[in-house]
């Protein structure tokens, strides 16, 4: 099932939130939504799960508009959060699971599964409110998984973990995924998005400013620049070919295409050993602030400071 949003806006008043946002959500990979505070990331989401209305545009799955029913079968961990403080763990994981229709066994079955492989058994019959932060976020991760949803929403699912919780996380994340339901996650950390998610879908403004394949935002992004350590690096000193930057047996320099990038590298191997030839590709953090800053914030968006 894939997820596709298209053409949503809202406006709070006079603030446009969403301007026309359009993106897919695939199954079998993890989406990443980056953005920064106030880009419009939990108002998307939110429509998405349908807790808010959109002014216009829709959600659809396979093409079709989403129906209130089908989002009952959705995981969402919301930005706010959402278990009951005063209820233990793992009855809490088993009634979320009932209330979704699951037998008692089926519930009981899936919360001790989810609480292995989120390593809550230690406190699986504490009452959340007296786990620490990153263990209530497992918690809450565990709540979004625990009715075997057919798509999953989740809220900064990484904001206050430290890294081995990232790791613990991410594992049930990329298993859901790999059992064919799509995943969209936001996150402001884009290191942790860089390394974690095979989709991306950059907002800023309440505009999508990219959207794609991990790789392909990185092909399309990339000055066409290479790399190469050789005894012999003169070979790039060529007609067509911009040096960046020279060193003792080492060039950075851009070629407008593969194939005279290739005859550098045929010429360098001529004239002796090459220790590497690799193109350059930018990392996320570069994109995002390429495509961020690319566009004026527009009139009336703040930085999502004054509702939190
Ligand atoms: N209920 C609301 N009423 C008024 N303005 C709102 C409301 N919800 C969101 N906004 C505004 O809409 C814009 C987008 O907010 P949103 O929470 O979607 O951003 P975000 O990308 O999730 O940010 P953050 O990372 O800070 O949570 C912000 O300017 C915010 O102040």
């Amino acid at each position: 099932m894939t997820i596709q949003v298209r053409q949503i806006s809202k406006s709070f008043g006079s603030l446009k939130a969403l301007d026309n946002v359009s993106f897919d959500v695939t199954p079998g990979r993890l989406t990443g939504f980056v953005g920064g505070n106030g880009a419009g990331k939990t108002t998307t989401m939110r429509i998405i799960l349908g807790v808010l209305s959109q002014d216009s545009g829709t959600v659809l799955t396979n093409g079709t508009p989403l129906a209130a029913g089908h989002r009952s079968a959705f995981g969402y961990m919301p930005e706010e959060r959402g278990l009951y403080p005063k209820m233990k763990v793992r009855e809490q994981l088993v009634y979320l699971a009932r209330l979704h229709g699951l037998s008692r066994e089926v519930a009981t079955a899936n919360a001790d599964a989810l609480i292995e492989r989120l390593e809550l058994g230690h406190r699986a019959g504490d009452p959340v409110e007296q786990l620490s932060l990153g263990n209530q976020q497992r918690a809450q991760v565990a709540a979004a998984l625990v009715h075997e949803p057919d798509f999953l929403v989740l809220d900064e699912p990484f904001s206050g973990l430290d890294p081995m919780a990232v790791d613990v996380v991410l594992n049930v994340l990329t298993e859901t995924a790999e059992r064919g339901i799509p995943v969209l996650l936001s996150s402001h950390q884009l290191d942790v998005v860089e390394r974690l998610c095979d989709d991306l879908v950059i907002i800023a403004g309440g505009q999508i400013r990219a959207a794609g394949s991990k790789d392909e935002l990185r092909e399309q992004h990339s000055p066409p620049r290479y790399r190469l350590r050789a005894d012999d690096v003169s070979a790039a000193t060529r007609p067509g070919v911009t040096v960046i930057e020279t060193g003792p047996g080492e060039v950075t320099f851009d070629s407008p295409d593969e194939a005279l990038a290739q005859s550098v590298l045929a010429d360098a191997l001529a004239r002796g050993a090459v220790r590497e030839f690799a193109p350059q590709r930018p990392r996320l953090t570069e994109i995002f602030r390429e495509v961020v800053t690319d566009a004026a914030p527009r009139d009336g968006h703040d930085d999502g400071e004054d509702r939190k």
